[in-house]
């Protein structure tokens, strides 16, 4: 922060510049440093009815020790000086504000942050620090959008309207962590955060495939910014994301650092694929009249952020689902991803089966027209994230998801895809993926279909690694099949965890080992008119190479459907330039940059 830096926090909508005030704020400097770009209402008015945090101690939550409610806070002061009492004070003349950050330091050793139910006096001194108000609702017509290149061509062009609501920060609070891959030199973390300021009422709707939100945190005492993909929950409540620590990565490492409890300020969501867009913040204030200004805030009334605005987020649809079916989803969808840049395609897995879930026909059948493809690439086998997660997904998928790994530096005993990502293993598995619907796989197909069982192949690597690791993910918690049955972040998991083979049974596919009739018939699925392979069913043995595809081209065009490509940036070149030599374009394809 310098002094070019701006000092905004919003109060009750109210934009207030606390540039002049902050190093002589009678709760301490650090305090107001630590809310710059927030919604200080909750903090400032102490309204914790509002407040409700799940899955950590409440108690704890309330911000304030035990022995200081807000009637009392200023005998934390008393405290203090009692304390002080019969010590030799230093002589070194201090700031108010800073004499009473070291108080804060004390006291609220435990606490992220100290609240305070301030007087009328407190209000009025905000009043005169206010220097606009918040635009409720800012069109995307009057932003300005500086880094429209070729890659957004293809995305459609609407006019959102921008809530305040996605571009102001709230603040949240760590509750869990866990590892979700099994490589201990370079892990990949999972952090579920929850709302500090939780109102139970506004609720900003579940994150969709292409949202990102934007973490922010103070590090080495600077205010840092990253880009994560939420896999779960939403903004109003909580959110998980997964989060790759890079040896000299200024955010992750800092983040893998912190305990429980720590918070942090996010916002959001966003949609990956306006990520060039930036919206200036003189856009966002409206300056208020010198009447308006004299505005005197309510301190009885109980505030509940954000309540004003009217309407849900723009979040129906984003770049990643399909504008032209109903549900967003995609007949047929091709996943290529690297690394972390799995995470947008977990969060498109998650919403076809979801969404496959709900649909069932006059028979009481799930039915379904969808098939999502993943190629997933990693260096070694322990840096597969959330591999046992996958390969259940899939198992139980009914045929709905197929995984393939591809490893650049393979255990010795690996039967599937090696090397990095290229145009050969991209036709090899393109080709395998459409001609599969109408065969039964031979052996060597259904092994690259199953994913070739990455779970032994984890679990061994684990264990030399690190015999604690157990990799977790937000979408599987216990791995019974009774749990798998009631959990909600399952529903899309087969009511049987049988592996589903393909058969060539005109358009239905089914179990091949069903327990009983029921559950045989619960798996049978109709797939509907449209999946039509586009090479016949001699063409595709194995993955190895076939010469006549490899001449087959010119039927890459034919491919319906959707590709998606998501990883690190040499990855995604290479993948680019192949699939444009495919004979894709900008209509089949969407590379996340
Ligand atoms: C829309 C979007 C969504 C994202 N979602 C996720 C997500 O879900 N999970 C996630 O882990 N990250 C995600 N990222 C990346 C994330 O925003 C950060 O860039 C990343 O966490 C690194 O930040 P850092 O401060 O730790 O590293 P920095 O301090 O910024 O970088 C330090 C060093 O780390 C290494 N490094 C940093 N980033 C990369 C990279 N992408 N590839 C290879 N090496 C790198 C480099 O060696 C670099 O020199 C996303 C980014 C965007 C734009
Ligand atoms: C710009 C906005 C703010 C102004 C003008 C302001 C002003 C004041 C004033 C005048 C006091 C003295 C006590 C009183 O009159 O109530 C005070 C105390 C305090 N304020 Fe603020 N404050 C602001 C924001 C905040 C925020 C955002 C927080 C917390 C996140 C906070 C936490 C405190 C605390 C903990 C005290 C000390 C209570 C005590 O122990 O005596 N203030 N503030």
């Amino acid at each position: 922060m310098n002094e070019y830096s701006a000092y905004l926090v919003v109060c009750d909508g109210l934009v207030v510049d606390m540039r002049n005030f902050y190093s002589v704020h009678p709760g301490g400097s650090q305090i107001l440093l630590s809310v710059i770009g927030t919604d200080i209402t909750n903090d400032f008015y102490n309204s914790h009815a509002d407040k409700v945090i799940e899955d950590i101690d409440c108690s704890k939550s309330l911000l304030i020790p035990n022995d200081t409610t807000s009637k009392n806070s200023s005998s934390v002061l008393a405290k203090h000086m009692e304390l002080l009492q019969g010590r030799k004070i230093s002589q070194k003349r201090m700031s108010v504000a800073k004499f009473i950050d070291n108080i804060n330091v004390r006291y609220y050793s435990r606490e992220p942050l100290a609240q305070h139910a301030h007087s009328r006096f407190a209000i009025q001194k905000m009043a005169t620090m206010i220097i606009g108000k918040v635009n409720e609702k800012v069109c995307e017509n009057g932003l300005v959008i500086p880094g429209d290149g070729p890659n957004h061509q293809n995305i459609e062009r609407k006019s959102v309207e921008i809530y305040t609501k996605s571009i102001k920060f709230h603040r949240y609070k760590l509750t869990s962590k866990k590892m979700v891959n099994a490589n201990v030199k370079y892990p990949v973390m999972n952090f579920t955060f929850s709302k500090v300021h939780q109102d139970g009422k506004v609720n900003t709707g579940k994150f969709l495939p292409g949202h990102y939100i934007e973490v922010q945190s103070r590090v080495n005492n600077q205010i840092v910014n990253r880009s994560y993909t939420p896999l779960e929950g939403c903004l109003s409540k909580s959110f998980i994301i997964y989060v790759k620590i890079y040896p000299r990565g200024l955010f992750s490492q800092y983040l893998n650092e912190q305990l429980i409890g720590y918070e942090i300020q996010a916002r959001g969501p966003f949609d990956v694929c306006d990520r060039n867009r930036s919206y200036l913040a003189s856009t966002m204030i409206e300056p208020l009249s010198p009447a308006q200004k004299k505005i005197i805030f309510s301190p009885t009334k109980l505030y509940t952020p954000y309540s004003r605005l009217i309407g849900t987020l723009p979040t129906t649809k984003t770049s990643l689902l399909n504008a032209d079916s109903p549900d967003g989803c995609w007949d047929e969808l091709y996943m290529i991803a690297g690394g972390t840049g799995i995470t947008p395609m977990l969060q498109l897995i998650k919403y076809h089966l979801e969404q496959s879930m709900k649909q069932k026909n006059d028979n009481d059948k799930y039915v379904t027209y969808k098939r999502m493809h993943l190629l997933f690439g990693n260096r070694k086998i322990e840096d597969v994230i959330d591999g046992e997660l996958l390969e259940d997904i899939a198992l139980s998928s009914r045929g709905q998801l197929t995984v393939t790994y591809c490893l650049s530096d393979p255990p010795t005993d690996w039967g599937g895809l090696r090397g990095r990502i290229n145009k050969q293993i991209i036709k090899d598995w393109m080709n395998l993926m459409q001609s599969t619907f109408l065969l039964t796989p031979n052996k060597s197909q259904m092994n690259v279909l199953q994913s070739h069982s990455i779970r032994h192949n984890i679990n061994m690597q684990s264990q030399i690694s690190s015999p604690t690791l157990e990799p977790q993910s937000p979408f599987m918690q216990p791995q019974s099949e009774e749990t798998l049955k009631i959990s909600p972040n399952l529903q899309y998991i087969s009511e049987t965890m049988l592996p589903l083979s393909i058969e060539s049974k005109g358009s239905i596919i089914q179990s091949e080992q069903p327990y009983d009739n029921q559950k045989y018939e619960d798996c049978i699925i109709d797939v509907g008119p449209k999946l039509e392979p586009v090479f016949s069913a001699k063409n595709s043995k194995s993955l190895a190479i076939d010469p006549d595809l490899a001449n087959a081209e010119e039927s890459y065009g034919l491919l319906q459907g959707k590709i998606i490509v998501s990883g690190p940036s040499g990855m995604l070149s290479t993948v680019e330039q192949a699939l444009s030599e495919m004979g894709f374009n900008e209509q089949n394809l969407i590379i996340l940059h």
